[in-house]
């Protein structure tokens, strides 16, 4: 069994499959897959124990204590057989996608692994890849695989909670459910509204500079989202957006199947 894995600043996702499936397999179709929030990652050690795993392909971007938590997490399920742990890095082209970051090294491992995945599932069209997690990334692609660069801003539950942790009167909101209506009549709705909108806003921007860049090309751009906070954004973007849940994970596994080595 071949074991991906996406740790995120909040959450740890991750997909089981077949090593003779690679190059047969639909992208994103595994024989099991799950999430737990970083601190409980030894669930994830229950989840995987008793799978014949054979390798283990980990993109972290969650810090050194994470990929030592990993490694415990790792021996803890895999028992006594030691396998190895291939952690993903950045670099200047792989699978398809050129990095146009200046260090290609510095782009976060998980963005290079989205585009890839991105790429792998919508080839030789251009793309906006906006993932929604901890932190909000909106990274270009254009149609022959070359990323242009990206944006960085806080994610919608690290914007609200911001407020909430800052500020004497603002409550943490629950939930982002805004309507229509952009002015609300009430905290709640306000922050959750104010919170989406920098969010789709800053997603609209991106569109609207990548379409000016692409030129002749802008008509074919398409958007892609993913992440924990996908769904809530997805409704007020100014496109219809294509969703896809695991998309770093789905960018491992292009990794796999088109090098046939996990760099
Ligand atoms: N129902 C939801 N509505 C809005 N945001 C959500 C929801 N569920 C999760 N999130 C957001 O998604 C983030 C986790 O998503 P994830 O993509 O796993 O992040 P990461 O990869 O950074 O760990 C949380 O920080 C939270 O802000
Ligand atoms: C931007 C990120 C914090 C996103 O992390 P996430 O929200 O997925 O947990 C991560 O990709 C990262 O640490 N990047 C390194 C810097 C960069 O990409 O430029
Ligand atoms: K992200």
């Amino acid at each position: 069994m071949l074991l991906l894995v996406d740790a995120g600043n909040t959450r740890i996702k991750w997909a089981l499959m077949q090593p003779a499936r690679l190059g047969h397999a639909e992208l994103g179709h595994w024989s099991g897959y799950g999430s737990v929030r970083n601190e409980d990652i030894c669930q994830m050690a229950d989840a995987i124990k008793g799978e014949d795993i054979s390798r283990v392909l980990i993109s972290n971007v969650a810090g050194a204590e994470m990929r030592a938590a990993l490694e415990r997490m790792a021996l803890r399920a895999l028992g006594m057989k030691p396998v190895p742990l291939t952690w993903f890095a950045s670099q200047a082209e792989l699978a398809g996608v050129r990095n146009g970051y200046r260090d290609p090294a510095q782009l976060g491992c998980d963005r290079f692994a989205a585009l890839i995945g991105a790429r792998a599932l919508f080839p030789g069209v251009p793309l906006l890849v906006a993932t929604c997690g901890t932190a909000t990334t909106v990274d270009a692609l254009d149609a022959d695989g070359r990323f242009r660069g990206g944006m960085i801003l806080p994610g919608l539950g690290l914007m609200a909670s911001s407020l909430a942790r800052n500020t004497a009167q603002l409550p943490q909101v629950p939930q982002y459910n805004v309507g229509a209506q952009p002015f609300a009549d009430n905290t709640h709705d306000a922050i959750a509204s104010g919170c989406i909108a920098a969010q789709a806003g800053a997603i609209g921007r991106a569109l609207a500079a990548h379409a000016a860049l692409l030129e002749e090309d802008a008509g074919r751009l398409q958007c892609i989202l993913s992440g924990g906070a996908a769904g809530a954004i997805s409704p007020h973007l100014p496109v219809v957006a294509r969703q896809v849940d695991n998309l770093v994970l789905i960018g491992l596994q292009a990794v796999l199947t088109l090098t046939q080595s996990p760099c």
